[in-house]
């Protein structure tokens, strides 16, 4: 074993850059070419039938059979000239990945290759071979994918790839696009209602997001050599390295040749898919990495981000690297989030969030401001993962506190209305940051600073909700975050309409609700640091909640409150939201489980008969030692504490053992996930780490089975 970990070093150091061809240097060449969305099908399309494909992604209306076949002819057609062979239905059942069944073109009862309408829009897997949470019994397997005609048909491999829903023979959602498409349109409908008030002809909304995604990479003989990598994507165990990222040197730093080929590469790849990628940066850790791409209406950039991680894990193999896709792949390090900027667009351009218009953009500021501090603890659960538990609290990745940062000119402004309960506007001028040097303009300074331990933050002229996971299917905290901004200016319409209706003028109507929001949202406000014990405090005594595990934020799904707003707007039903909690649950129960297990196997696998080899050398030692007449002492003392470390792993294993058998029984879904949290994790984890991690130091190098943090994220 101990061979593993060398060679690993010999090879990942004697490995080089790969050549990676693009077939131009201008990505506007190849942009999109492996992508059939609406701009390409307004070019194949006869225009009756686009005209009915846009009305339907515009307007939702049905897409009847012949167009259906019109589409399914001219993408196969345009698909099979591209060499695709298979066809599949691509959508992303609650497992968090995407999922596929590849059919093939060729139709061997008539010798050619087809592809009916009726395949394009509706298909089947089975309904109950997928997480359900109780929903579909094994003899109800029913199940159908729908075609999403909102979001680009793409070819991946050779198989052209549908987007689709993924919903049970009743009915009940089983994916995580659906819900965020009825988020949409919730979102849509409020914020057009909102709109009228400040100008007329707003007859659409687009919710757009850019994930900023990021990752780690580690070579893959380093990765094999490490089954608790492969198994649960971070590791269990490793001694802090000596050299981690205290000096701040790795943040921006030049890219390393492996790494910027792998970029370049993936980059590639997703740019022919139409996604558009335009930074990639060294992220503060060692080994660690940045991909963004700009912004997009919502779905396709959910959709768009999940397609690249996939693709990012298959580029990677090639360059001989494992990407590490999870939220603390090594402790003590920073982790990874994926930032989701998120804003609100109309239809005749403006960005609601945009700081023109001061009262129409203070609507939707106050709006979304409001909305998170009524339902925080539902964003809290939208970003609740077993890998994120680990994350959130440390290395500039937020707490799990939710809280908002507005920057201090719009606190300001915002304390000044709190506490005058007026709102009044003082254009300012713009701000500059005047450097004292001639050869150099003054810097124009952003309306808002930065603040990276805030979970929600105003950028200027976005949220950046920075605390979701970067494994995460981004669907749920863009449904959740969608959904309570759709349902506060719902209300917030309708409080305005009544003041109206009673006789107020209309801005006077919109200024008094806007102050009485401010007030009330207060709390929620913050641009300190939120990971100060004071910040602790002060969350506590303004009653925001601090839930620092999964199984306990997954509750707030299930809350009175969040069933009703659900129902209200249409995004779950209560059969739905209760099925979710449930195989929430049971995905964290499972990996917590599969992590205890690997540590088990571990420890007693490599870890003891590393560390008794060591301990069987030493008392050979000590003995010869004694023999000579020598002080054996410093030999003595070592066997000591390496046998103790040995003892506390070995003793911990055992025990966390025993303690799983009884969790492993408990039947109540929920309640076994909170038995993960408390009695296994929480228990037994961290005290057989630090043991394990004693002996990475004691043990003799030459012996020591796994590849050390400085080996596997310092080696380039
Ligand atoms: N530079 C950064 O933005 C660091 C963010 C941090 N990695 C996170 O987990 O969110």
């Amino acid at each position: 074993m101990t061979n593993l970990r060398f060679n690993a070093v010999e090879v990942a150091s004697a490995r080089s850059a790969k050549t990676v061809e693009t077939p131009s240097n201008r990505i506007s060449d190849y942009f999109g070419e492996d992508c059939f969305g609406l701009p390409q099908m307004k070019a194949h399309l006869a225009p009756g039938i686009y005209k009915k494909v846009e009305s339907a992604v515009k307007h939702g209306t049905k897409i009847d059979e012949a167009t259906a076949d019109a589409v399914a002819t001219s993408v196969a057609t345009w698909a099979i000239s591209k060499g695709a062979t298979h066809h599949t239905h691509w959508f992303q059942p609650l497992t968090g990945s995407s999922a596929e069944k590849h059919d093939s073109f060729f139709d061997y009862t008539k010798g050619i290759e087809t592809f009916k309408g009726s395949t394009l829009v509706q298909q089947e897997p089975d309904a109950s071979s997928f997480p359900n949470g109780g929903i579909r019994a094994t003899n109800q397997a029913r199940g159908y994918t729908g075609w999403d005609p909102s979001s680009p048909i793409f070819i991946v491999d050779k198989t052209l790839c549908i987007p689709t829903v993924f919903v049970s023979f009743t009915g009940d959602t089983l994916d995580y696009k659906t819900p965020l498409l009825k988020a949409q349109e919730a979102i849509n409908k409020a914020t057009i209602d909102v709109c009228q008030y400040f100008e007329e002809g707003v007859t659409s909304i687009s919710a757009s997001l850019g994930c900023e995604q990021e990752y780690f990479l580690v070579d893959k003989a380093f990765y094999v050599a490490r089954p608790d990598l492969y198994i649960t994507g971070r590791t269990l165990f490793g001694a802090k390295p000596p050299h981690g990222q205290q000096l701040d040197d790795h943040y921006f730093g030049s890219i390393a040749p492996r790494v910027n080929a792998f970029m370049k590469d993936f980059e590639y790849q997703s740019h022919k898919l139409g996604i558009p990628i335009t930074t990639r940066h060294n992220e503060v850790a060692p080994g660690q990495f940045e991909a963004a791409p700009l912004y997009e209406e919502i779905n396709t950039g959910v959709d768009h981000n999940l397609l690249m991680m996939d693709i990012m894990e298959k580029v990677a193999g090639e360059h001989n690297f494992a990407v590490l896709l999870h939220e603390k792949p090594f402790a003590g390090l920073n982790g990874s989030g994926k930032h989701n900027n998120w804003s609100l667009i109309t239809n005749k351009g403006r960005n609601l969030f945009d700081p023109e218009g001061s009262l129409y953009f203070l609507t939707f500021l106050v709006n979304s401001v409001k909305a998170v501090h009524k339902y925080a603890d539902l964003l809290r659960a939208s970003i609740a993962s077993a890998g994120n538990d680990h994350r959130l609290g440390a290395n500039e990745a937020p707490p799990a506190i939710m809280s908002v940062f507005l920057g201090s000119s719009l606190t300001a402004f915002l304390d000044e209305v709190a506490k005058t309960g007026k709102l009044v506007f003082n254009e300012g001028d713009d701000q500059y940051i005047e450097l004292g040097l001639d050869k150099i303009p003054g810097l124009k300074l952003d309306t808002t600073d930065r603040n990276r331990t805030s979970p929600f933050a105003f950028t200027g002229n976005k949220f950046e909700f920075r605390a979701v996971g970067s494994t995460q299917n981004t669907a749920t905290p863009m449904t959740v975050l969608n959904l309570i901004v759709a349902e506060q200016l719902t209300n917030f319409k309708e409080t305005v309409d009544a003041a109206i209706a009673g006789g107020k003028d209309k801005e006077a109507a919109i200024r008094d609700v806007l102050v009485q929001y401010i007030k009330e949202s207060e709390a929620i406000r913050f641009e300190g640091d939120g990971y100060s014990q004071e910040w602790v405090e002060e969350a506590a005594s303004r009653g925001l909640s601090n839930v620092k595990d999964t199984p306990r934020a997954l509750d707030f799904f299930i809350s009175k409150e969040a069933k009703e707003i659900f129902a209200k707007q249409g995004v779950f039903t209560e059969r739905e939201i209760e099925a979710r909690h449930d195989v929430w649950s049971e995905i964290y129960s499972t990996k917590i489980d599969i992590e205890s297990k690997t540590m088990e196997e571990i420890v007693l696998n490599k870890v003891i008969p590393a560390s008794a080899n060591y301990v069987s050398r030493l008392t050979d030692s000590a003995v010869k030692l004694k023999d000579l007449g020598l002080d054996a002492s410093t030999v003595i003392t070592t066997i000591e504490e390496v046998t103790g470390f040995m003892k506390t792993a070995k003793e911990g294993v055992a025990a966390m053992v025993l303690e799983r058998d009884r969790v492993l029984a408990i039947d109540d879904t929920n309640a076994q996930a909170v038995e993960f949290c408390d009695s296994i994790k929480e228990k037994y984890f961290d005290t057989i780490r630090a043991a394990v991690d004693r002996l990475e130091l004691f043990v003799d190098d030459a012996e020591w089975p796994l590849p050390k943090y400085s080996e596997m994220l310092l080696l380039k």
